[in-house]
């Protein structure tokens, strides 16, 4: 059984003032408490997520040498795809199990961004691939600046506080595959324990075993979600901004147990993030006797780019 509370958007998007506050005080309590939560009633259609994955699966599944033309090389692996082994969690030596795509941010109506982001990489042998993915990661956005709004109102501000620093933000969406086990791994996990960089983290595919979270008792606890939820943690980020009175908690992604070595696992989180400018500076009504200011200022773009080189993505 899942220990991670379940909330549902459609009582934050309802007209009825006492649906929208119970979803504030659920994510808030949660987000409290254990840094994770469930989430239904989101914008992401059934048909659209079979797409995205039937996309994902054909992709990975095309030959090493076709894969690897779409690396980028210079960019920390912000877009286009990322070979298995390449990232280690912070503090790590042995890479991940695992190999990733990046889709970024599609910024229509302002130059300097759109200069400032790389470009989406278009993969040639899939004439889907790069518009299912576009509209997954338009959904999930649209998802999370709703979310964002009600733990801005949790958090005691205005409820629009965060959709000027999240418009045109540096999100990202990341489809994973880890493919079958073949042999013993010596050191290496799927996903080794980590906290996400970003504000908040929005995942697609944690209804099968494997990711877990560790709770207030530093006990592993399983993370599993209804096939229609989403997996939702706060990311670093907004620990910073709040001054930890929001979690990002430690999570992992285990190896399967031997007779399942043999089955991939996919899943695709969507990584909120604001526009580099934004200040993560704690948040002054986070900050008093009980609980002390603990972490210097820095913005979103400078935090990003000391956390992509401690995961072993861009060089010093
Ligand atoms: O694959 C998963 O379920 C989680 C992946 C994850 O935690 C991450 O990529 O940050
Ligand atoms: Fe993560």
């Amino acid at each position: 059984m899942s220990l991670v509370p379940s909330v549902d958007l459609s009582d934050f998007l309802s007209e009825d003032p006492r649906r929208k506050q119970k979803f504030i005080n659920e994510i808030g309590k949660a987000f409290e408490e254990i840094g994770f939560v469930a989430l239904g009633g989101h914008f992401l259609s059934d048909q659209l997520v079979d797409s995205l994955y039937a996309e994902i699966k054909e992709f990975f599944n095309l030959p090493e040498d076709i894969k690897d033309g779409y690396q980028i090389e210079g960019i920390g692996g912000q877009r286009g795809y990322t070979s298995f082994g390449k990232e280690h969690a912070k503090g790590r030596k042995e890479g991940d199990l695992k190999e990733f795509w990046h889709f970024g941010q599609y910024v229509e109506d302002n130059d300097a961004l759109e200069k400032e982001y790389p470009a989406n990489v278009i993969v040639k042998e899939l004439p889907k691939f790069n518009a299912v993915g576009k509209e997954t990661y338009k959904m999930l956005e649209k998802t999370a600046k709703y979310v964002l709004r009600a733990l801005a109102l949790h958090l005691k501000l205005d409820e629009f506080y965060f959709d000027d620093f999240i418009k045109n933000g540096n999100s990202i969406l990341r489809p994973i595959h880890y493919p079958p086990i073949t042999s013993e791994p010596k050191n290496a996990v799927r996903a080794a324990a980590h906290g996400d960089i970003n504000l908040i983290t929005l995942l697609m595919g944690a209804h099968g075993k494997g990711l877990q979270v560790k709770n207030h008792e530093g006990e592993w606890v399983d993370a599993i979600a209804r096939p229609d939820q989403l997996m939702i943690n706060v990311g670093d980020m907004l620990s910073r901004l709040t001054n930890n009175k929001l979690l990002s908690t430690i999570h992992q992604v285990v190896n399967p147990p031997r007779e399942l070595w043999g089955t991939s696992r996919y899943s695709v989180p969507f990584f909120m993030h604001p526009v580099s400018e934004m200040p993560l500076n704690c948040l002054d009504n986070c900050i008093d006797e009980e609980h002390p200011k603990l972490y210097t200022d820095i913005t979103a773009g400078e935090f990003l780019h000391e956390r992509l080189i401690e995961l072993g993505l861009i060089k010093k």
